[in-house]
């Protein structure tokens, strides 16, 4: 927080970098979209992901089905110590999947893990350094190639075209089977609305547009939610206790034998609670993404010129002792009132971020991280292996994500 400005309770101190004069940044979006094609148009693509069931009980029973696989996976891998099994991934690479092209893949499938190699070698690519270029929009005309490639550039590109390969082979599946009676699925309504489209001289559609749309949610969507989950079994493994309440409310809630449904989450207030601290604790995102002043604006007596990088600094907020009675600790009680009740979120809590351009996919990924885990903790218990504590640090190779580190961990099935 710079000095002088006020606690976290408006959230957005200011990592400012200001263009070099002469580049605006409307010169700089024309090269990312001369490099990347069009930028996400938001609106449409929010809508149509809406009727989709992103983030509403409509999807439930897609994602109830990974849910049972995962379990059945899981229940392949307890007794001993291990890394978190790669199911996770697949599962929640199949919801993405769902959405966007209807198809799924079975957890032995190995067209599914080279897939996940794909967007996890995206990701470490991504959050290496090419990440500071978003940050510094002009640092790549004067960095020196060796740093460049240090910070994985060409890498980053390398990987961003291998997705773009593997999305637009799938897009032209989906051209050739098209029934524009029938839409199957994201890809689909965007065909079918790009064709009606032909001709409108403001008509920002294109494949590349929609490729690109789809590679979006690929990244930004799987990786996030699956690192989250990562930290919340370490974690419940760490805090036995914690977790033993989590699994007393599941079981006196939702009968053995049946699943957690999105009926019974207003009740698994304890589990939402752990949701909600792992999200502050760890701020996967802890930096949000680059944005830019578009006027001449006035914050709490600061003056930000037109074309200032803005860059929310989400982990402040998270850590801020005026608002978190124990801010470096995990403690769910931070989300819960006396009689265990849910109190109302605060206002400095933005691990999807905030505004206009909040994560559009906080609703999906809320739901996967409460289905996935409750069904988890019905079935298992999780816990440190002996003589191996888990460390709970952050992993010091990631730069941009808060990640942890790989480890193992030990799965029980309960009785
Ligand atoms: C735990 C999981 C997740 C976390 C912590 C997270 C966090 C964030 C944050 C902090 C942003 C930046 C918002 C801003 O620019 O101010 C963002 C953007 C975005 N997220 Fe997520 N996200 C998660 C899951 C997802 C999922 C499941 C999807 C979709 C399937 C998704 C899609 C996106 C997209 C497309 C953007 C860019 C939005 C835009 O620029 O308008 N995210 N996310």
């Amino acid at each position: 927080r710079p000095k002088g400005l006020p606690p976290g309770e408006w959230g957005w101190p200011v990592l400012g970098a200001l263009m070099p004069s002469g580049v605006t940044i409307e010169d700089h979006l024309k090269t990312l979209r001369r490099k990347y094609g069009d930028i996400f148009t938001r609106r449409f693509a929010l809508r149509q992901l809406k009727e989709l069931g992103m983030g509403k009980s409509s999807l439930m029973d897609a994602i109830q089905y990974e849910v049972t696989c995962l379990v059945d996976d899981f229940m392949k891998h307890t007794g001993r110590p291990q890394p978190i099994p790669m199911s996770l991934n697949v599962a929640i690479l199949n919801v993405i999947w769902k959405i966007t092209a209807d198809i799924r893949y079975d957890v032995d499938d190995r067209k599914v893990h080279e897939f996940n190699d794909l967007i996890t070698e995206l990701f470490e690519n991504f959050q290496r350094g090419s990440v500071i270029f978003d940050m510094y929009p002009w640092l790549p005309s004067i960095s020196p190639p060796f740093l460049t490639k240090y910070l994985g550039v060409d890498a980053l590109l390398e990987s961003v075209e291998k997705l773009r390969v593997y999305i637009l082979q799938v897009m032209g599946e989906h051209e050739a089977s098209l029934n524009p009676d029938k839409p199957r699925d994201y890809i689909d309504i965007y065909l079918i609305e790009m064709k009606a489209q032909q001709g409108n001289p403001e008509s920002t559609m294109s494949k590349l547009d929609l490729c690109a749309q789809v590679a979006d949610l690929f990244t930004a969507g799987s990786e996030t939610t699956n690192q989250t989950m990562r930290w919340g079994l370490l974690f419940l493994a760490k805090y036995p206790d914690v977790q033993a309440r989590v699994q007393q409310q599941i079981d006196d809630v939702v009968p053995r034998g049946t699943l957690p449904s999105l009926e019974d989450k207003p009740k698994l207030t304890q589990l939402e609670a752990v949701i909600h601290e792992i999200s502050r604790l760890v701020s996967l995102v802890p930096l949000g993404l680059s944005h830019a002043a578009a006027a001449d604006t006035q914050l709490a007596g600061f003056t930000i010129p037109k074309g200032t990088v803005i860059i929310p600094n989400q982990e402040m907020c998270h850590k801020e002792p005026t608002y978190w009675e124990k801010p470096e600790e995990f403690y769910p009680e931070h989300f819960l009132d006396s009689e265990g009740k849910l109190k109302p979120r605060k206002k400095n809590y933005l691990p999807f971020s905030i505004g206009r351009r909040v994560c559009p996919g906080e609703a999906l990924s809320r739901m996967e991280l409460y289905l996935f885990l409750s069904a988890l903790l019905q079935n298992f218990t999780f816990s440190e292996p002996e003589g191996e504590p888990l460390d709970l640090k952050r992993n010091p190779n990631a730069l941009f994500f808060n990640l942890p580190k790989p480890q193992n961990i030990v799965i029980t099935k309960r009785a």
